[in-house]
């Protein structure tokens, strides 16, 4: 109770400096009666970053969900987001599981591999994705460096993604090796999505983004990992770039659902990361085999800053239904009185 009220009040002194912001009148002039009630309501004003709330909700997804979903074989969506809005259009696109990767090193923060961001950068991007997803499950990933050292490390870091970036489990890259840890991590009651072929985190050790699993003892290092995860209490495990038949052998073999991504339809779900299957990069960006552009997202964008450009140069924009009025009388005593000004 006492938490509770401290929280109101906190929230109303919050919106009180808001509200007086840019104004002469003192704090406690802004606290008059019909101020109060309206400061003690969850107030959403027309500039809310959500908009207006849908009619019919979505249910929330929760891991029960996707363990029903996998036990009805009814793929698992998942996409990548990086912020409030791509967040936002995926939960309203009924995305299942929203993931902010770590590719949002390259995607948006404009690096040249995923090794580079640091944890602090990734709690900022999934705060704002939290703030966004009403329905959707979410991932954070677990950036390189941040959870190889100990499995008290990890279980560290995966604590800070959960209170201070609001999301709901967490990923990390890796097989066997990394069976501790992704247990610690488990038994602490936070979910861990595994993520065995093609790791990213471990480009420069395997050569590049290079397919795995295309010998047969590929393959079953790809399945003993996947295995590996499983038993140390991972809900789901991502397969990226292995040959659809392995993937679909893996995904027979495993319990917990199989999340691919460039490894074929055999999976139990799928991922892809938005900006490229949105088509929000300009023309001649190298795509890997398996992405789907199911948008022109870039052009779009173009054309629509093209055309904003053209009419501001042109004075085509502002137009005078973008303008605001004011009275006759007024305009002329102020047009009167500026001319005494100067
Ligand atoms: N924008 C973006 N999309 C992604 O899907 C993605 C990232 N970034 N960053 C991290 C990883 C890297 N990814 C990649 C990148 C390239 C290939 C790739 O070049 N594959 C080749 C085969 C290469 C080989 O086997 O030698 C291909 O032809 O697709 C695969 C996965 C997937 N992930
Ligand atoms: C591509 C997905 C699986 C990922 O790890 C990322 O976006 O970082």
């Amino acid at each position: 109770m006492y938490l509770a009220t401290s929280l109101v009040a906190r929230s109303c002194a919050t919106s009180l400096s808001r509200c007086t912001a840019g104004s002469t009148r003192p704090l406690s002039a802004a606290l008059t009666k019909s101020f109060l009630p309206t400061c003690l309501q969850t107030r959403r004003s027309s500039h809310s970053p959500m908009g207006t709330p849908s009619a019919n909700p979505r249910k929330k997804v929760t891991i029960g969900t996707l363990r029903s979903l996998h036990k009805r074989g009814e793929p698992i969506t998942m996409i990548t987001a990086h912020d409030f809005p791509s967040a936002h259009v995926a939960d309203a696109a009924g995305m299942d599981m929203i993931l902010v990767g770590d590719s949002l090193a390259m995607v948006a923060l404009g690096m040249e591999d995923t090794s580079e961001v640091i944890l602090e950068e990734m709690l900022l991007h999934c705060r704002s994705v939290a703030r966004a997803t009403k329905a959707a499950f979410t991932v954070g990933d677990l950036p390189m460096g941040s959870y190889e050292i100990a499995p008290a490390q990890a279980l560290e870091t995966a604590i800070r993604f959960i209170k201070e970036g609001r999301v709901q489990s967490i990923k990390l890259e890796g097989g066997k090796e990394m069976a501790p840890t992704i247990e610690r991590i488990t038994t602490a009651g936070i979910p861990v999505l595994g993520h065995v072929g093609l790791t990213p985190q471990r480009q420069n050790a395997l050569g590049g983004f290079r397919v795995q699993g295309k010998t047969s003892l590929g393959a079953t290092k790809v399945l003993e990992d996947a295995l590996a995860v499983q038993e140390a209490g991972c809900f789901a495990v991502v397969l990226e770039a292995v040959p659809a038949e392995v993937a679909a052998v893996v995904t027979q073999k495993l319990d917990i659902p199989t999340i691919g991504i460039g490894a074929g339809n055999g999976c139990s779900g799928q991922v892809l990361v938005q900006v490229d299957m949105t088509g929000n990069f300009p023309p001649g960006r190298f795509l890997p085999k398996f992405v789907k552009k199911y948008g022109d997202v870039w052009t779009e964008s173009l054309r629509a800053i093209e055309t904003y450009r053209d009419e501001v140069k042109s004075r085509q924009y502002p137009a005078p239904e973008h303008t605001y009025p004011i009275q006759r009388e007024e305009l002329e005593s102020f047009v009167k009185a500026a001319n005494k000004v100067i």
